[in-house]
């Protein structure tokens, strides 16, 4: 059994990654953390999420300096489900100490000048873990994810995006010159379990945010390699993401060829599910898939992609990581 450590687990996407682990068959859970001064520190895990009641009764305790120690001793591989600043901090310290990191926040996941400092706030004093990084979308990264010491796990929206887009860049069937157009609507969970006003119950409506500014729109650009128009929505339900992407075909590109293209892709990967239809939260909500519909008119396509954006695009797309640099079954643990 491999020991696992999980950082931030009284989050949304920590909370979630802590019912994988327990369920499954190679990994124990061997802590459960929060920060230093969590009002949380020391309760268990089950009184704050209580689906886990008699399951997962382990406490959430605090990250101080002993209990950093205690996180790194016989431990194999650590999660930090924390805020990026935080992972930064942490993951080359366990890394240091030998022991594997699968980070979900967005930390690692573009080495590029200026990113950070454009899109997050801060300037990133970790390079070298930036540039040893590995991106862990699971289905395009494999052989990379499998070598690596440092898995970037991606974004939740980059995750619903890629999917449905690397296949036709692969095959190379957009338009040289356009902008794949995304639009893309979370449910609340997406902004973690804090309270603020702007995700508040009675708050909650269904309005666009981040217009030109969210740090994903350069995530996606990056890891697709090409530029795209992205503008994310917040929904009111918990959780769940639904993107409608719009897509500029080069002249001639048929619909055989465009199933051709995500049949190679995805054909034999259990987690992306071609459906017949399209895509619904109600589908992927509680599950490790993403969903991928489309149709093409006049060199237009439409494609609908969906995951849960706790598990595909956070919490199960790590436990994929996982599997796969340890050489389990990739679905091991998730269906
Ligand atoms: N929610 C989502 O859909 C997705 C989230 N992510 C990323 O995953 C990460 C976690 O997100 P999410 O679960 O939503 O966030 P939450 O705000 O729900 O949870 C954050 C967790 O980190 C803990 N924490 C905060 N500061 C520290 C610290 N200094 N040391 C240790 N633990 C700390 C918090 O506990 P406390 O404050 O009590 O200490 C809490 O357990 C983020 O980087 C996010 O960007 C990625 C994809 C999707
Ligand atoms: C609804 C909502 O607020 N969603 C978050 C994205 C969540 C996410 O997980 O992305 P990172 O891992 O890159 O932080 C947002 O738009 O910032």
């Amino acid at each position: 059994m491999l020991n696992v450590v999980i950082i931030g687990a009284s989050g949304y996407a920590g909370a979630d990654l802590a019912g994988l682990v327990q369920g499954h068959p190679q990994l124990q859970l061997k802590g459960l953390y929060v920060s230093a001064n969590s009002q949380d520190a020391n309760k268990a895990f089950s009184a704050l999420h209580p689906q886990y009641l008699g399951l997962i009764d382990l406490p959430v305790q605090p990250l101080t300096d002993e209990g950093m120690a205690e996180a790194m001793a016989g431990t194999d591989l650590v999660c930090l489900a924390t805020a990026h600043e935080v992972s930064m901090d942490l993951a080359p310290q366990f890394l240091a100490a030998g022991i594997k990191v699968f980070d979900l926040s967005g930390a690692f996941r573009v080495e590029q000048a200026g990113f950070y400092d454009q899109y997050y706030g801060f300037a990133h004093n970790q390079p070298e873990w930036l540039n040893k990084a590995v991106y862990g979308l699971a289905e395009w990264n494999a052989d990379a994810i499998a070598q690596a010491e440092l898995i970037a796990v991606p974004g939740c929206y980059p995750t619903a995006s890629l999917l449905a887009l690397k296949p036709l860049q692969a095959a190379g069937l957009i338009q040289v010159g356009s902008k794949p157009i995304i639009n893309a609507v979370s449910g609340v969970s997406g902004a973690g379990r804090k309270a603020s006003v702007g995700t508040s119950f009675c708050e909650v409506s269904l309005n666009p945010y981040g217009v030109f500014t969210h740090r994903h729109q350069p995530e996606i650009s990056h890891h697709l390699g090409t530029g795209v128009v992205f503008q994310p929505h917040l929904g009111n339900f918990a959780r769940g993401i639904l993107a409608t992407l719009y897509v500029q075909l080069a002249d001639g590109v048929t619909a055989e060829q465009v199933d051709a293209a995500y049949q190679a892709a995805y054909g034999h990967q259990p987690l992306v599910r071609l459906s017949a239809q399209w895509p619904s939260i109600r589908g992927v909500a509680g599950r490790p898939f993403c969903d991928l519909h489309w149709q093409l008119q006049d060199g237009l396509l439409i494609v609908g992609s969906a995951i849960d954006n706790l598990l595909k695009g956070a919490s199960s797309q790590a436990m994929q990581c996982i599997n796969i640099n340890y050489g389990f079954d990739q679905t091991t643990g998730l269906i």
